[in-house]
């Protein structure tokens, strides 16, 4: 396993496979890794022969007054995570290997990006997108993995694949939790003991909206109603929004009558957390 800071090393890498026909796996992460991240590992190993995993925290995607100098950044102890899932490649680059002087290129979205996180985070899509695009041209992947707790940029990942016709699969994986239902998320490090404990309402609410859907409900302001119910009595928790959103759009509906997301995000103290179900999974 290696770990490589230019996008020359990571070409001529993926050369060499792809002259041995052996096909190619990519998992884009910010890295500090956990068990989230090892499934999409484990779900590329499975799928390809060989596995590179993207470990950069993109200064584009994060908005002025957002966390970027604090993102945790552990790269030695990802690559014994990497290792240990089977991937072949960390691509662990500086922000100025990947925007050089004179950077002014973007791949940017209109429509699925102006609902759910794209309204709070308004430059947070354009930034994915271009990254993304980037590393896409940079491994040439067959398949991409990404995971459906970020529900929202999957589906924008999804689209600008069809949309600009980029021939790479995109795989979509399960939200792993930890054992008391909160999703795994890096930014799960900020939260103190009183903030761990108070994050827990957002599974919770996950929780209490598959059931409502389990049990018939079709009306998304009766379930999006009991969901933030719970979460607003949580004093440490402080809502930015609790929506329900046909699956390939990203509109609002008003009733379970196609292939939905109920997607959240809320505040634990300062730290924004998301979480979500699709329709389709409960
Ligand atoms: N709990 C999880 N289950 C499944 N996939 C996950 C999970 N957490 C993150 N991922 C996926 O891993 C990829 C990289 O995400 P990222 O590095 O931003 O991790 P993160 O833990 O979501 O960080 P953040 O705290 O910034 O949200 C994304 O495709 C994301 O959806
Ligand atoms: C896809 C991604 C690696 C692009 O920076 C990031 O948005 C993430 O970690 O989900
Ligand atoms: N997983 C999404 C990365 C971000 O919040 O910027």
């Amino acid at each position: 396993m290696k770990v490589v800071k230019t996008i020359d090393e990571v070409r001529a890498q993926v050369r060499e496979w792809r002259a041995q026909g052996l096909t190619v796996g990519l998992v884009p992460t910010m890295g500090y890794l956990h068990e989230g991240h090892a499934s999409l590992i484990d779900a590329s190993h499975r799928d390809n022969d060989r596995t590179v995993v993207s470990d950069f925290v993109n200064p584009m995607q994060f908005g002025p007054t957002e966390d970027l100098e604090s993102y945790p950044r552990d790269i030695e102890r990802d690559a014994k995570l990497v290792e240990e899932h089977g991937g072949d490649i960390i691509f662990n680059p500086e922000p100025s290997e990947m925007y050089h002087e004179g950077f002014s290129s973007f791949v940017d979205m209109t429509v699925l990006t102006q609902e759910l996180c794209g309204l709070s985070r308004p430059v947070h899509f354009r930034g994915v997108c271009t990254v993304v695009s980037k590393l896409f041209n940079i491994v040439k992947p067959d398949r991409a993995y990404f995971g459906k707790k970020d529900a929202q940029q999957l589906a924008v990942i999804r689209h600008m694949v069809d949309d600009l016709n980029m021939d790479i699969e995109i795989i979509g994986c399960p939200i792993v939790r930890e054992a008391d239902g909160l999703a795994k998320s890096s930014r799960n490090t900020y939260l103190s003991e009183a903030e761990r404990e108070a994050a827990l309402v957002l599974s919770k609410a996950v929780f209490l909206g598959m059931d409502m859907v389990k049990k018939g409900e079709k009306d998304c302001s009766a379930i999006i109603g009991e969901m933030k119910k719970l979460i607003e009595s949580e004093p440490l928790a402080r809502i930015d929004y609790v929506k329900i959103v046909d699956c390939a759009t990203m509109q609002q509906i008003t009733c379970l009558d196609r292939p939905a997301l109920c997607a959240m995000a809320a505040y634990i103290g300062s730290t924004r957390l998301i979480d979500n179900f699709f329709t389709e999974d409960v």
